[in-house]
């Protein structure tokens, strides 16, 4: 029986049940059940990503010994290394409620057996490009572990997610990390329409097991139905062993059918492995296109991001200033009334200061211009003495204009002086100003700079408050997967899987996930 429960509100829970597991995941829904756990949709309340919405399986540890459950964590913290766009993430695993608990990453669109299922509902079949596009990512994702010497032992469309159109391989090992061992007899509890004739004889399971199981999922991506469909169990196992090898309709090419014919030869040292499939020229050309794609996807997303982002910023300054302002607002809310006449007064100075200010630099260019003219006019007319007199005259000629600085001068000073008048008027009402605040406001209430009033100031936080906020950058994790992607296939195209055959342990001095045959794996 299930140990956790559903936030309440969102399922038929008790609310007493509903707390933070392991201190930090909430349960938000259940996403469903298998053979070996149950599995919820949990918020991780700590972390500092944008990846909040994460996958809790729990898996009841039943009569597992103490150093099993070590065993299990130890290989689960093994498998949180990995890292490929194509795998899905394994972030960590605990004990809990006598459950052993994985907390891995969330694929909204499910896992390949519901998408082929509801293709096959609605009529539907996948197009060679899709088809191709997902094996090129199954093909990364398995290259990626093999490289590691991990076995997945369970690959099916069931443990095949799906996020933003980007496969994701998950499930690895979880049942053989919980049985303590991955013997035929565990396996026989699971399906065998995707076990290879090798597994099935006790003839072990290697990489080319892993292949032959990615075979039969490429042949369900084309088909919608198993590679070796039977009544029964031992009619699907005599088919796997002893039948033929299926092909695909015509619809799909000639190339993507010998590859997968390659994929489910009977005889595992004939069986390609995922470095050979990813070197063959098929799959490199569709990794070519994948990789086209996914780059003009990314330079979208990015001229996007950078749009979201210089929002972004364009908002925060906004907000800023904002703050500024109502900082400065409620400096002059704490001034006494008195306080706060005399900087209104001080600021409509300042203003009308500047005004003169610029009255007066315009005339004098005004003036400074006629006075280049005029003698631009007059300079080759006349001699050096004439020029002399002239040069007065036009002085003279100009004094009206200068003296209109003198003028504007005295109409400053006659400003400034009215101006210092209705100051003096202004500090002689001042002394009138009541002392009680109230009275003071409504002394002041049909003031000109009634714009630095409370209400404004309030009409301003409400709009602060509701600046908006900007909720796609919690998706920015999708860029980042794309990335990662176009990356493992610049390394496939550039050519280094030969790195496969003068195999060196990447993982030295950690423990294999599982046990397999050699024969698969040239020795360094
Ligand atoms: N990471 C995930 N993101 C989204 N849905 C998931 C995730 N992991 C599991 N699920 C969903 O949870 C349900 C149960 O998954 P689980 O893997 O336990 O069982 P199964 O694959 O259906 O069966 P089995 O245990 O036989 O493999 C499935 O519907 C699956 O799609």
């Amino acid at each position: 029986m299930s140990r956790f429960r559903e936030r309440p509100g969102q399922a038929q829970c008790h609310p007493e049940q509903s707390s933070l597991i392991a201190n930090r995941y909430i349960i938000q829904q259940r996403l469903g059940k298998g053979s070996f756990a149950t599995v919820y949709l949990v918020q991780d309340t700590k972390t500092v990503t944008a990846e909040k919405l994460k996958v809790l399986k729990e898996i009841p540890v039943g009569d597992l010994k103490p150093n099993e459950t070590v065993h299990a964590t130890q290989e689960a913290q093994l498998l949180s290394q990995l890292n490929h766009p194509a795998i899905l993430k394994f972030y960590t695993s605990f004990l809990e409620r006598d459950a052993f608990c994985i907390i891995t990453e969330y694929c909204e669109d499910k896992d390949l057996d519901c998408k082929l299922e509801e293709l096959k509902r609605t009529g539907q079949t996948l197009s060679e490009p899709q088809v191709c596009e997902w094996l090129c990512q199954l093909l990364l994702g398995v290259h990626y572990i093999h490289q590691r010497r991990i076995l997945h032992r369970d690959l099916k469309a069931k443990n095949i997610f799906i996020r933003n159109n980007i496969v994701k391989i998950g499930d690895f090992g979880v049942s053989c990390l919980l049985m303590g061992s991955c013997d035929l007899a565990t396996t026989f509890t699971g399906t065998p329409y995707y076990m290879s004739p090798e597994a099935l004889s006790h003839r072990g399971y290697d990489s080319k097991s892993d292949i032959w199981s990615l075979g039969c999922i490429l042949y369900e991506m084309c088909c919608l139905t198993h590679a070796f469909e039977g009544q029964n169990f031992l009619a699907v196992v005599t088919l796997i062993v002893e039948g033929p090898t299926p092909s695909l309709p015509e619809t799909y090419s000639r190339q993507l059918n010998s590859l997968m014919q390659s994929m489910l030869e009977k005889d595992s040292s004939r069986r390609i492995s995922a470095a050979d499939a990813l070197r063959s020229r098929f799959i490199e050309e569709s990794l070519q296109s994948m990789k086209d794609k996914f780059f003009s996807l990314t330079l979208r997303d990015k001229s996007m991001r950078g749009e979201r982002d210089a929002s972004q910023i364009l908002r925060a300054l906004q907000k800023k200033l904002h703050l500024q302002t109502l900082r400065e607002r409620s400096e002059v809310q704490k001034m006494s009334p008195r306080e706060r006449m005399r900087l209104r007064k001080l600021q409509a100075a300042d203003e009308k200061a500047r005004k003169l200010k610029q009255i007066v630099e315009e005339k004098y260019q005004e003036n400074h211009l006629r006075m280049q003219e005029y003698k631009s006019r007059n300079f080759q007319k006349v001699s050096v003495d004439v020029l002399t007199v002239r040069t007065e005259e036009a002085v003279n000629q100009t004094q009206p204009i200068q003296s209109e600085t003198p003028n504007r001068s005295s109409e400053l000073s006659d400003n400034t002086s009215q101006n210092s008048d209705k100051m003096c008027k202004s500090v002689s009402k001042d002394h009138a100003i009541p002392e009680d605040p109230q009275a003071a406001e409504a002394f002041y209430s049909v003031d000109e700079f009634e714009s630095c009033s409370e209400e404004d100031s309030d009409g301003e936080e409400d709009s602060e408050d509701n600046l908006p906020t900007d909720p796609s950058c919690q998706t920015c994790g999708q860029d980042s997967d794309l990335e990662a992607m176009i990356r493992h296939m610049e390394n496939v195209l550039d050519g280094e899987l030969v790195g496969l055959f003068t195999y060196t342990n990447p993982m030295a001095g950690v423990r294999y996930i599982t046990s397999f045959s050699n024969s698969d794996w040239p020795i360094p």
